[in-house]
């Protein structure tokens, strides 16, 4: 789609031009103090959501800098090719197309291959809501007629990422009868824990994989499945078992009732799955309403992504101080700070969305990218991070950005709690903004009675530098439309990064040398192989490892 290189287009020199010559001397405490409109001019609201940039090492003319890079990358021309089914895919011939999944049932039609993409989208919705309806009102009931109360989710990657973090995200919306659980790692510790809570009677297991051969969820399906039948018959298998899955003819050579699959298209990338019938458990749980309004409030960012111009596009801004910080003031990673305990899988989630999605560095045209493309993403939720790694991000020397997320309404009626995490979370980012200048610290210092020996000995430990930037979104509420609003943002933050940086965020190659060597070695790890195929470190590893399994 590109003809020109990334650092040889127009809008990157002069990005660079604007970044040595002005950008690297501001200071963000003097850019607040010269600007009080800066949160009107640097913030924007977006499908019930607000973005708050101002917080950034940047001035009108940066961003007008950056939305032209968007231009001349033509991430509009993109985005439309994206929404309308093109195969932007192209490593994988696949169109992309997570969007129709959230797509309301009235919108034009949209056909991909023959396949009218919208009908088969709402068909599957319609078995969705009638088995979940089932399984909520105690109508599907387990093999000895009881009433299903614990959910299973067996899948990894995206068929487990997103699941867990929304089912976690929207506890308050859950059944009061059922538990959801989730089984991803090959571990077997993993499984053995969650058997040891449920009942074979009245569990309900969801076997979720796009594929279905992924080993680990292959794997721990088979050991479920045994574990039942240690309980149940075979004919009891189809109350207990469901799939989701692109690959009926493996679901059902697995077992499985052709009746108790949800398929999906490939169409859909793992990590985009969420809202596909990957999302089953989050619909056994919060009821089938809410998970429809969980798609509205995607589809409303959709609609905002698709429909707003450049200058006013959350996902398109959001996306554009990332490349600034990036490629410009060369930060490595992007903290994620949630202030809602309901979102600690949160950038867990983001983890797999932006890294599996933009940790690439070959473009469209087969050639180096030649700049940074993805940070790495990490955090925890806020107030805990802030007496762990926060000081690093305060004082440490990579000025790391952040992004917080807050929510204004808390979902529980605690008094006192709420205004008090909201203070810390304001406060860190104010925190990180200004720092604390020597004048300051001196001034605090003397109140204390310090001489002027201890205050110049402490004086350079306790000044914070400050200018260290951060974005906050706020969400009115944490509820099943604002984290699909919220959700929706970020992967349309890391779709116009993949675009500006040249690169294919559908595919994921860089996943399958681990799995092709872990096979070759899961072989030699019976005893009659031979292990001295590989380096010294492996070979001895393998070595070690056979010698405990023989003891
Ligand atoms: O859903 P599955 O086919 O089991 O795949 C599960 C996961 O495994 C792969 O290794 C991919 O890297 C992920 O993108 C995917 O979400």
């Amino acid at each position: 789609m590109h003809t020109t290189a990334l650092t040889d287009t127009a809008a990157f020199k002069a990005l660079q031009q604007h970044h040595a010559g002005q950008a690297v001397h501001w200071h963000m405490r003097e850019l607040f103090a010269q600007q009080p409109d800066r949160f009107e001019r640097m913030s924007v609201r977006a499908a019930g959501l607000l973005l708050d940039y101002s917080k950034n090492r940047i001035e009108s003319e940066t961003l007008s800098l950056l939305l032209n890079l968007a231009r001349e990358r033509q991430v509009e021309a993109l985005r439309d090719a994206m929404f309308s089914g093109e195969k932007i895919n192209f490593t994988e011939h696949r169109a992309v197309l997570h969007t129709a999944l959230r797509s309301p049932a009235g919108d034009t039609p949209l056909q991909v291959d023959g396949q009218q993409v919208s009908a088969d989208v709402h068909a599957v919705l319609g078995h969705i809501r009638d088995f979940t309806e089932r399984v909520r009102s105690g109508q599907w009931r387990g093999h000895t007629g009881r009433e299903i109360t614990d959910i299973v989710n067996i899948g990894i990657g995206g068929s487990y990422l997103g699941p867990q973090m929304v089912c976690t995200a929207l506890r308050q919306f859950s059944h009061a009868r059922l538990k959801a659980h989730f089984v991803s790692n090959v571990d077997g510790h993993d499984l053995d824990e969650v058997l040891s809570r449920v009942d074979p009677e009245t569990t309900l297991f969801i076997v979720a994989s796009k594929t279905f051969t992924t080993q680990e969820t292959m794997l721990n399906a088979q050991s479920a499945r045994r574990w039942f039948l240690r309980h149940g018959n075979e004919s009891d298998l189809a109350r207990h078992f469901v799939a989701v899955s692109t690959n009926a003819r493996e679901v059902s050579a697995f077992g499985i009732d052709p009746d108790n699959m949800f398929p999906f298209w490939d169409w859909v990338g793992g990590r985009y799955s969420v809202w596909s019938a990957i999302g089953l458990s989050i619909a056994l749980m919060i009821g089938f309403e809410h998970f429809s309004q969980f798609l509205a409030g995607a589809h409303a960012m959709d609609r905002h992504f698709r429909e707003t111009p450049l200058e006013a596009n959350m996902p398109v801004i959001q996306a554009l101080i990332g490349i600034w910080n990036r490629n410009f003031f060369n930060s490595e990673s992007l903290s994620i700070a949630p202030y809602h305990h309901g979102l600690r899988y949160f950038q867990a989630y983001l983890q797999q969305l932006e890294m599996e999605s933009n940790g690439k560095r070959i473009t469209r045209d087969g050639t180096a990218v030649g700049v940074a493309t993805c940070p790495f993403i990490w955090g925890d939720v806020g107030t805990n991070g802030q007496h762990a790694f926060f000081q690093l991000l305060h004082q440490g020397t990579d000025i790391t950005p952040i992004d917080f997320i807050a929510v204004l309404k808390p979902s529980h009626g605690i008094d006192g709690h709420h205004q008090v995490l909201l203070a810390n979370c304001f406060a860190q980012s104010e925190a990180f903004m200004r720092g604390k200048d020597a004048d300051e610290v001196r001034a605090d210092l003397r109140k204390q009675g310090l001489d002027d020996a201890e205050l110049n000995a402490l004086l350079p430990h306790k000044t914070f530098d400050g200018n260290r930037p951060s974005n906050t979104i706020l969400l009115p509420e944490l509820t099943p439309a604002t984290l699909g609003s919220l959700i929706a943002l970020y992967e349309h933050k890391t779709f116009v990064q993949g675009a500006i940086w040249g690169i294919n965020s559908f595919d994921q190659w860089g996943v399958e040398l681990g799995k092709v060597l872990a096979k070759t070695i899961h072989g030699e790890l019976h005893a009659e192989a031979n292990p001295a195929l590989h380096d010294a470190s492996t070979n001895a590893l393998i070595t070690l490892a056979k010698q405990a399994q023989q003891q």
